[in-house]
């Protein structure tokens, strides 16, 4: 049986960390809730794998506190049990098989063999667990990491890019696994630097850019502020299209093949100066952002390089 701790969350405020010139962490701050599935999710160099190292007390902070259930990683009893962790999935000894290897993790946590069959099995590794792990496929090599993070049946969980290496099957497995885990009323934490990867799986998002945390909301929320009061049209007369309302006052951006998005008028008036101006148009509807819209949007700020869109007009 698990031994849930009275509050099974990460909590993260203030972290500010420095790399020579380089500011890694400035002013990091969020909770990890238990029964959840947190995407914790930023462009390369945002911080993320820094924020998860600092927690489990594998790296100082200049400034502010990371507590696990209530108490900084380092003062944890029996940190296992409270806290299971992937994240750098390098392979064991490569002449060890994963059941070996996962035999002596268990032992030094007085755990028994039962324990490592079942969380192999959990992880579909049964049919390879007995051979040797330097075979291993990165994918299953993850498996072997996040096998490794259940062996104390720990409340929390974080995985620093567990879809690293992953085949389509094997993604489609993780993310029903993440689910899985928070179902179960634990707190899990997964990095990306793809929304594609954590867009079916996160209940929460955390986006981070540069640091800190530019977007912390639900899923829902995070599209509906993306989606902003925008009107899409679909008209097979663009570039006119574009003009008018753009002279109206409006901001405007082609999308698609015969789309244009419009914010600063109501669909009325979008529909009423198309009529007047005798554009044709098929189409016009609230905009409904994507995920991923809404990520590029929030993380514009945070990627160094970016190729900007050549079909981009703004008044
Ligand atoms: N040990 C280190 N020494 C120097 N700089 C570091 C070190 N670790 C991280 N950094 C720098 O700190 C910043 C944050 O890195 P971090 O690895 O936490 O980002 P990340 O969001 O996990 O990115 P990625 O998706 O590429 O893993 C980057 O600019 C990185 O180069």
């Amino acid at each position: 049986m698990r031994s849930t701790p009275t509050h099974p969350e990460v909590v993260v405020a203030g972290l500010r960390k420095r790399y020579g010139t380089t500011l890694a962490l400035d002013g990091m701050s969020f909770t990890v809730r238990p029964g959840l599935v947190t995407g914790f999710i930023g462009p390369n160099g945002a911080g993320k794998s820094t924020t998860m190292r600092v927690v489990l007390g594998l790296d100082a902070v200049d400034e502010g506190t990371a507590l696990v259930g209530g108490t900084p990683y380092r003062d944890l009893r029996n940190p296992l049990s409270h806290v299971g962790s992937l994240l750098d999935a390098s392979a064991p000894h490569p002449a060890r098989s994963a059941r070996d290897h996962l035999l002596w993790l268990a032992h030094s946590q007085g755990l028994g063999a039962s324990r490592v069959d079942q969380v192999v099995e959990r992880v579909g590794l049964t049919s390879a667990a007995r051979r040797k792990a330097g075979g291993y496929s990165l994918g299953m090599r993850q498996r072997l990491g996040i096998a490794a993070a259940l062996l104390g049946d720990p409340p929390i969980i974080l995985l620093d890019e567990p879809f690293n290496g992953m085949d389509p099957e094997g993604i489609i497995w993780m993310r029903g696994f993440l689910r899985s885990l928070a179902e179960q009323g634990r707190a899990v934490l997964v990095s990306s630097h793809l929304m594609s990867e954590v867009q079916d799986t996160a209940d929460h998002l955390v986006v981070v850019g540069r640091g800190k945390v530019v977007a912390d909301a639900g899923v829902a929320d995070l599209i509906a502020a993306a989606s902003g009061n925008r009107v899409a049209v679909r008209t097979a007369a663009r570039p006119e299209a574009m003009a008018l309302l753009s002279h109206a006052g409006a901001t405007v951006a082609a999308s698609g093949r015969d789309t244009v998005t419009v914010s600063g008028l109501t669909a009325d008036h979008v529909v009423t100066l198309l009529n007047r101006g005798a554009i044709p148009f098929s189409e016009v509807f609230a905009h409904r952002a994507t995920l991923e819209e809404a990520y590029l949007e929030l993380t514009r700020d945070a990627v160094e390089f970016r190729a900007t869109s050549p079909e981009e007009v703004s008044r």
